[in-house]
């Protein structure tokens, strides 16, 4: 059994259904979804504003490198091309972090490197996480409502929720 954060983030095409359709990829082990945020680009690229939200995942037989073939599983789906690093996308998704029976889940490998190496400084990805679970620590870093309070309030307050995510009705799944 592991628990995962996810984050999920849009900023091509029709970014909320975008998003709903990534979320149905992990339907079965949904434990908790955040509102839809949304959120200027993070990084360098001067780029359209993003949707993003943070999903909460529980599953047997599940290891966090089966996170990660879902999370591609679910960029695949959308159509993602990696053109630009930190560029537009139709949908990233991210392993946050990872915990199993033993507690916290590290690894300092390249292909996946755990908790995710830029989620202590990323307000996309720590205030949907604070909304789902307020008492949450990122392994490593501490209690996320500390790490957001860290960062600049330009930028934090500038990530903003607008709202549940639409689920996406039978008629409208391909
Ligand atoms: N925790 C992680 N979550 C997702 N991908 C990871 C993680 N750690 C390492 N990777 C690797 O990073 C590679 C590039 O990922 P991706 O294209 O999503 O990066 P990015 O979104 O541009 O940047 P960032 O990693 O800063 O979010 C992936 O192919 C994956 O193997
Ligand atoms: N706001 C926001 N900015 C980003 C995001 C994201 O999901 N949201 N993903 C990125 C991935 O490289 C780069 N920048």
């Amino acid at each position: 059994m592991t628990r995962a954060v996810l984050s999920l983030g849009s900023n091509l095409g029709d970014r909320g259904a975008t998003l709903a359709a990534a979320v149905s990829v992990f339907a079965p082990s949904v434990v908790a979804t955040s509102s839809v945020f949304q959120t200027p680009p993070w990084g360098p690229v001067e780029q359209d504003d993003f949707y993003n939200l943070v999903l909460i995942v529980s599953a047997d037989g599940m290891d966090a490198a089966g996170w990660l073939a879902l999370c591609h599983r679910a960029e695949q789906a959308a159509g993602r091309e990696r053109l630009v690093r930190w560029g537009p996308r139709t949908l990233d998704a991210d392993v946050i972090a990872v915990w199993d029976e033993a507690g916290p889940v590290t690894n300092d490998d390249p292909v996946l490197t755990l908790p995710h190496p830029r989620a202590f400084e990323r307000a996309f990805v720590l205030a949907p996480w604070l909304e789902v679970e307020p008492d949450a620590e990122l392994p490593g870093h501490g209690p996320i409502v500390a790490l957001l309070r860290a960062i600049d309030a330009t930028e934090r307050e500038a990530v903003r929720s607008i709202g549940p995510l639409v689920e996406q009705g039978p008629a409208s799944r391909s």
